[in-house]
């Protein structure tokens, strides 16, 4: 039996069933909406049998572009086409038709839909129908319909090139790739190509020399860490494809067009929680099966006239650069390495002279302090990001320091943290900077001078809660499209000298017969850039708006509640 179509094309219609239950099902891809209703008993009239269309419910059929609108009304559920995670025919077993009672159908005809349901928190969990059809023919027409509809999806991966940090936070990068990643990856009709890295830097090195036109997006499976590698790699890779120097802290950087996915399995997965609002495998698989896209604000650091790093999360110096350098000793520890250096650093309460320059990011909509926080499809990043276009046509791409006014800044700092999105992470949830953006082409320089140890207790405290972390006297926050840092006791002595060892030697030598009292390790503090210390102190970092793309599309706002789960209202296999 044919499916019956309404008058307007390729809308189709028919009466399936789901757990013996007789729904009307509707496919419209001119709105790209899959939904289905419970239909009352009655309403089928002397026919019992799923695959039934009716001239009554093709007229009431007619209604229900009405209520599309609505993304669930009472007993219905309607499912964009664009959150359908897979279709496929349903394996049917024997034990199931029996106690089913199903017998009657003598060879059943069934298709299961997999699409995304919103959980708390902005976890992403995969929901499942299956639809029984009376007649095989049924049955592929709707695969086949279903199939045509996401298959325009052409932003949808379909070979991807994964890497797995085998040692990164608790040890499970592989286990969590293969038992929540692949499985789905393989429902959705993703090739893989998986490399699990045997050292630090395999990941990076690899995409110096891979085939990228292969592959649709890369994937990484581990930390913060790991996704810097894999960033290193792609930009690098870019870069040396496109003769441009990453030396030249004034480059205009070619943007890298692949997408990456990160697959959360570190000790603090801030750029993952920050870009789709939680750690969690199965919400970045479903992300990236559905072909998001999300572009990231990326920093370059530079010492002179040599490159040292790119940062996407936390660029910190005083308190985050020395937590760091203290957890290096106990990586055995794992992510509670980072709380237990925590501690040791807020008891050892340093503070760090040296000059703070910046310049503001003046195309900004938005700032630090304005309580906006950047959410799915993000007005201030479209918006600050275009004002930052035009600028910079006008300016044909030249990144000229002299040409605005720098702000200077000298003093006894506590902490220096420069961050492009907001560093959201299990730890803080709101982040280092809750209204950063993550791709607005600027980056906020929070300064937190010289304070009693409570004071600072006060100020990170605030991280856990929704009180404002700004909100004292000792903290100060721009945003900013670049800033140089110079330690005040490498000033004098930081000269053209190409040997930077020996000019360090010199330095402390210096400082140490000034100030026999201090101890040489505590005058500097290091830089934590995403969670490797800089070799340097004395940096420039400048922000590169949308230089990369990633597989999510940010926090989503008010997300569904537990009670419009459309597991709740239907019956599922
Ligand atoms: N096979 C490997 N052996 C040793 N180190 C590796 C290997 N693969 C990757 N690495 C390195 O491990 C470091 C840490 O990895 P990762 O970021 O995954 O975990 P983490 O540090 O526990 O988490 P986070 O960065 O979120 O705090 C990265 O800098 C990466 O370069
Ligand atoms: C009394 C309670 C006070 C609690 C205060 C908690 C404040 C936590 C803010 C966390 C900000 C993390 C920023 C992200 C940094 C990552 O690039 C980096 C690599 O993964 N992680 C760390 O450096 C790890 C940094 C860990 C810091 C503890
Ligand atoms: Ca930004």
């Amino acid at each position: 039996m044919q499916p019956e179509y309404l008058p307007f094309p390729a809308l189709l219609c028919s009466v399936l069933s789901i757990s013996r239950q007789h729904y009307e099902v509707t496919l419209d891809p001119g709105r790209a909406l899959l939904s289905w209703r419970k239909l009352r008993p009655r309403s089928v009239k002397g026919r019992t049998r799923a695959g039934i269309c009716l001239t009554r419910v093709l007229h009431r059929a007619r209604g229900l572009a009405k209520s599309f609108s609505r993304q669930i009304t009472s007993g219905s559920v309607t499912v964009p086409l664009t959150e359908i995670v897979s279709v496929e025919e349903a394996e049917i077993d024997g034990k199931y038709c029996n106690s089913m009672k199903w017998q009657h159908m003598c060879k059943p005809h069934a298709f299961t839909v997999r699409y995304i349901k919103r959980m708390k928190k902005h976890r992403w969990r995969c929901g499942e129908v299956t639809f029984w059809c009376s007649e095989e023919q049924m049955c592929c027409h709707w695969l086949q319909a279903l199939n045509d509809a996401l298959n325009q999806q052409t932003h949808r991966p379909k070979h991807l090139l994964v890497y797995i940090n085998p040692y990164g936070g608790c040890k499970k990068g592989k286990q969590i790739y293969e038992k929540k990643v692949a499985p789905l990856f393989s429902a959705a009709g993703i090739a893989a190509d998986v490399v699990v890295t045997e050292y630090a830097n395999h990941a990076r090195d690899n995409l110096y020399d891979v085939n990228l036109e292969k592959y649709d997006g890369i994937v990484c499976v581990g930390g913060d860490g790991m996704f810097s590698e894999v960033l290193h790699g792609l930009i690098g890779r870019v870069q040396k494809d496109s003769h441009i120097d990453h030396n030249n802290p004034s480059a205009c950087l070619s943007r890298c067009s692949i997408r990456i996915g990160i697959v959360p399995a570190g000790s603090t997965d801030c750029v993952c929680y920050a870009t789709v609002g939680i750690n969690d495998p199965v919400t970045s698989a479903l992300h990236i099966i559905l072909g998001d896209c999300q572009p990231l604000d990326v920093c370059s650091i530079h010492h002179k006239k040599n490159f040292l790093k790119y940062s996407v999360s936390l660029l910190g110096y005083g308190f985050y650069g020395d937590v760091l350098k203290g957890s290096e000793n106990n990586r055995w520890l794992g992510p509670a390495r980072y709380d237990f250096s925590g501690f040791k650093t807020f008891l050892t309460h340093h503070w760090y002279e040296g000059t703070v320059s910046f310049q503001p990011a003046k195309w900004v909509i938005g700032s630090p302090r304005d309580n906006k926080p950047c959410t799915s499809g993000c007005h201030v990043c479209r918006q600050s990001s275009k004002q930052l276009q035009e600028l910079q046509k006008e300016q044909n791409c030249r990144f000229e320091h002299s040409e605005e006014e720098w702000t200077t800044i000298k003093g006894k700092f506590m902490a220096i943290n420069a961050v492009s999105l907001s560093c959201a992470c299990p730890r803080s949830p709101k982040g280092l900077s809750p209204a950063a953006h993550l791709a607005d082409g600027s980056a906020d320089l929070i300064l937190v001078r010289k304070c009693s140890r409570l004071n600072f207790l006060r100020h990170l405290i605030r991280h856990t809660s929704k009180k404002d972390q700004f909100e004292f006297p000792f903290v100060e926050v721009y945003r900013v499209k670049n800033f140089q840092f110079t330690p005040k006791h490498f000033e004098e002595y930081d000269t053209e000298s190409t040997d930077i060892g020996n000019v360090s030697k010199k330095n402390f030598a210096q400082i140490c017969t000034d100030h026999p009292s201090c101890v040489c390790s505590h005058v500097n503090s290091s830089w934590n850039c995403d969670g490797e210390t800089l070799d340097q102190t004395a940096i420039e970092m400048r922000v590169h708006c949308r230089l990369i793309h990633l597989f999510a599309r940010g926090i989503e706002d008010a997300p569904l509640t537990d009670d419009s789960n459309p597991s709740k209202i239907l019956p599922m296999e």
